[in-house]
């Protein structure tokens, strides 16, 4: 597992798209605000149109200059008036607003923010392999909303990636820029202002081909920045200086073009290509069937649970029906309060070794067993479904990921299989609640295996980490996979290896299944 640790705990906008709430509403108080600073000119405008009644007066007053009445009271009035003008003028408009403004600064996403949801949709666009200019038109895997980026948001996103020297994909987000800009929306005043103006878009599309030594492309979107701006001196200059380098520097001609796919491979291989669930199951696993549960607690058989098989050798099952709406609700509901950005725990790291990573984009909260009326309930059903004791567990860790949240590649085990068993717990299995439905996207996706679970509102993903020797099982290798449309809720409940012994004795193979008490039983 790559780790990409960050230092700071700090709030992350991105990484959890429960919060996007909070910054709503300052964006609100901000256009409130804005507003009230409307107002405030307003107001002053209308005072000051005072002055042409003053001006009228005056020219009456010119032809009556030696009037004694006109004298006294034009003196008294320029002795006094425009000193209230003077103090009028001096009282400074838009004050309070500006203090209102920065005391939302805190509140206000930084420059890591919008890195981390480049981040997000750069990855999800590897990840299902969108093209950029799908998204900006809002296409999505297959699904068209009605929303769009507009031509600044493609810019920022190709920035990003010249940043990072992905080329190729910083093209392909300027050029869904230059198609924003012809899309017919109406460009807010603001948006004219700050641009990007069409000839901008081109010459940084020039710059980005020039690089990818694409000299016919560069020379014809230099050629379409002057067309958009001929009175840019910087594009002119700009454009010179690249006709002069061609001259000048024999082995780069206009006909030469190279593509280079290399920064582009790293988007695609950082997450496995099935997290769409479209890559076919292989033979084995597509016989696997469903059940029943009754065997590992008495209560099951009044009340079986529904268990999919998804896999024997890793052992790795759907439990359904796991979590009632009102129980997932509760949990959600307390949580939101509390998230912070998840961290990661490093193999063989003692437990505050656990840091905030760019590998692992969401928030989470941890409660323990008896938290709350709904936590107890469902680990008193989780007991029941696996036959381990909920005694010997972590917390329950509740999630939810951010904009393309995800969680690499990895296993869940803490201890290397030199270390396991020396005192310190590690995890026997892990069980995953999935709190709601996700629309898009957000898939558990086992690589090893070619599977790909979906999150369905109440059920539990469930395997074992270790084998019956007590081994690491890299089969159970997974990935959480970028949410596409979403918020993706799950409960981890680690198990621990200590203290299951009478439940999971070790056996030699699992054909000696009857030994055990947990949910392998159901193989019998
Ligand atoms: O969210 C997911 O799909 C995976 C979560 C996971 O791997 C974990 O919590 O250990
Ligand atoms: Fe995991």
């Amino acid at each position: 597992l790559s780790q990409v640790l960050e230092e700071s705990t700090e709030q992350r906008h991105s990484r959890s798209v429960v919060n996007m709430d909070e910054l709503l509403k300052v964006e609100d108080d901000l256009a409130g605000n804005l507003e009230k600073y409307k107002e405030q000119l307003s107001h002053r405008a209308e005072t000051i149109r005072g002055i042409h009644q003053m001006k009228e007066m005056l020219r009456k007053r010119k032809s009556f200059w030696n009037n004694p009445f006109i004298t006294y009271s034009l003196i008294r009035h320029m002795q006094a008036d425009w000193l209230m003008w003077q103090e009028y003028l001096k009282k400074p408009v838009g004050l309070e607003q500006l203090i209102f403004m920065q005391s939302r600064n805190l509140s206000m996403p930084r420059e890591h923010d919008f890195m981390d949801a480049a981040d997000g949709v750069t990855r999800m666009q590897g990840t299902y392999q969108l093209l950029a200019s799908d998204i900006a038109n809002g296409l999505l895997d297959r699904v068209q909303y009605n929303s769009s980026l507009a031509a600044i948001d493609c810019l920022e996103l190709g920035r990003d990636m010249i940043q990072q020297n992905y080329l190729p994909s910083a093209e392909q987000w300027i050029l869904a820029g230059i198609e924003a800009y012809d899309r017919p929306v109406p460009q807010m005043e603001m948006q004219l202002l700050r641009g990007p103006k069409k000839a901008d878009l081109y010459n940084i599309l020039g710059q980005v081909r020039a690089e990818l030594e694409n000299y016919v492309g560069a020379f014809q979107a230099y050629q379409m920045a002057l067309k958009e701006s001929p009175h840019d001196l910087k594009i002119y200059q700009e454009y010179q200086a690249f006709e002069k380098g061609l001259l000048t520097s024999p082995e780069k001609r206009p006909d030469t073009f190279k593509q280079d796919e290399e920064d582009e491979a790293y988007v695609r291989e950082q997450l496995p290509n099935c997290c769409s669930g479209r890559c076919e199951v292989p033979q084995k696993l597509r016989k696997l069937y469903c059940l029943y549960n009754r065997v590992t607690s008495p209560f099951l058989r009044l009340a079986p649970i529904k268990t999919e098989i998804l896999s024997i050798e890793p052992f790795v099952v759907i439990l359904h029906d796991m979590v009632s709406k009102k129980e997932g609700a509760l949990i959600r509901s307390s949580s939101k309060k509390h998230l912070l950005p998840s961290a990661i725990a490093s193999v063989d790291a003692p437990k505050e070794e656990y840091q905030v990573a760019s590998s692992r984009t969401s928030k989470s909260v941890s409660f323990p067993n008896d938290f709350n009326n709904a936590t107890l309930k469902i680990s008193e059903r989780l007991e029941e479904a696996t036959g381990l004791d909920m005694f010997h567990t972590e917390y329950f860790q509740i999630t939810n990921y951010g904009l393309g949240g995800f969680f690499e590649t990895h296993i869940d085990t803490l201890l290397s299989n030199e270390t396991r068993f020396n005192g310190t717990r590690d995890r026997i299995a892990t069980a995953l609640f999935y709190l709601n439905d996700v629309p898009q996207g957000g898939g558990t996706h086992f690589p090893k295996l070619n599977l790909t679970v979906f999150p369905k509102a109440g059920s539990v993903l469930f395997w074992y980490n270790l084998d019956f020797k007590g081994n690491d099982v890299m089969n159970t290798l997974h990935t959480g996979c970028p949410v596409i449309v979403g918020s993706k809720w799950v409960i981890s409940k680690w198990i621990s290896d200590m203290g299951q012994e009478l439940k999971r004795p070790c056996i030699e193979s699992i054909s000696n299944v009857k030994y055990l008490n947990s949910a392998e039983k159901l193989l019998i």
